[in-house]
């Protein structure tokens, strides 16, 4: 109960979405028509801002995804090239990931992409997301998220495929995996990722309420590993990478490899069902609406 509680002050919004929906995926409603011309970030500037070290041999990857830092397909197909070239630079043996965008880490999937979309252009995309999680998942290097705001769902996979995460001590920012708010649900591949982080049981509720945490919350649950104020994450993700960098690079590959090869075998050997279920997932009407009330009530908070 007090869980619920703290849950519900946390998210008015997204608890407001969940009463306006009846369960078990029947939603009935209109989808406003202004969300088919939601405004994209279509700038060809990049989204990816790489800094190198070559001294430390860590580069620093800034997200520049205006507004939110939301992983559509043109991002997440820009983030993967640039890991890709630092994972291939053998002098690049760390990664800190973080935000170029005030308040917001990611806000995870972008929306858009799953809202209206044909089922190949879903597919497409699917594939996009399962690249992030296994680069970053599998990668060699010592990769370490300076989490600097709020990181909902696909914000918080990706924070939690990191080694170490790190987030500004803010009581108004959140973490966690809140897909069933949107009436959507989480994949095997991410709940076993919470699994492997946090454990079964605080994933099992964190999953089914689609709970958000705040940095104190999550730090009590070891989502994420310390809390700094917000002006000193990259400096301390900065000394933190030194020590991880102190261990012999085989020794803890190695390791790694054996605390995530499991899970990563597991999405290696079902991508593409995978996909497919996404995809038909997605596409259903009901599902349709929910992202379709869920977009409308983010705009609708701001005005
Ligand atoms: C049987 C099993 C089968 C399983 C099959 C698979 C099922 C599907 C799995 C899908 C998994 C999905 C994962 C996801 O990541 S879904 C995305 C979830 N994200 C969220 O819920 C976050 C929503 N956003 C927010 O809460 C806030 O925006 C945030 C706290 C991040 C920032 O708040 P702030 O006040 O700073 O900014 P605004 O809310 O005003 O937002 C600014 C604009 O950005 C738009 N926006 C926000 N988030 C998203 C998003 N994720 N995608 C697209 N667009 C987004 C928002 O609407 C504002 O737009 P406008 O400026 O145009 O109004």
């Amino acid at each position: 109960m007090a869980l619920r509680g703290a849950f519900r002050t946390r998210c008015g919004l997204l608890s407001l979405l969940s009463q306006r929906l009846p369960h078990g995926n029947h939603v009935r409603g209109c989808v406003s028509p202004f969300l088919s011309t939601h405004r994209r970030n279509n700038s060809t500037a990049p989204k990816i801002k790489v800094d190198f070290d070559q001294t430390a041999g860590v580069s620093i990857m800034t997200l520049q995804n205006p507004p939110v830092n939301s992983l559509s397909l043109d991002f997440l197909t820009e983030f993967c090239s640039a890991l890709e070239k630092l994972e291939m630079d053998k002098s690049c043996r760390g990664v800190i990931l973080t935000s170029g965008q005030p308040k917001v880490f990611s806000a995870g999937l972008d929306i858009m992409e799953m809202y209206g979309k044909s089922p190949e252009r879903c597919g497409e995309f699917w594939r996009a997301v399962q690249e992030m999680w296994l680069k970053l998942y599998s990668s060699n290097m010592v990769i370490i998220a300076a989490i600097n705001g709020s990181s909902p769902a696909g914000g918080c996979l990706m924070s939690m495929t990191c080694d170490y995460r790190i987030m500004a001590d803010n009581p108004r920012y959140s973490i966690g995996l809140n897909e069933t708010q949107l009436g959507i649900v989480a994949p095997f591949w991410f709940k076993e990722t919470m699994v492997n982080t946090v454990g079964h049981r605080t994933t099992e509720i964190a999953l089914q309420l689609g709970q958000l945490y705040s940095p104190t919350e999550a730090l009590d649950i070891g989502l994420v590993d310390k809390l700094v104020p917000e002006d000193q994450i990259i400096t301390t993700a900065t000394q933190t990478m030194t020590k991880w960098l102190a261990v012999p690079d085989h020794a803890r590959q190695i390791t790694k490899s054996m605390m995530r090869k499991p899970t990563i075998d597991k999405l290696m050997s079902k991508r593409e069902p995978d996909i497919q279920n996404f995809v038909s997932f997605i596409t259903k009407d009901p599902i349709q609406k929910s992202l379709g009330l869920y977009l409308a009530m983010l705009k609708k908070r701001k005005s």
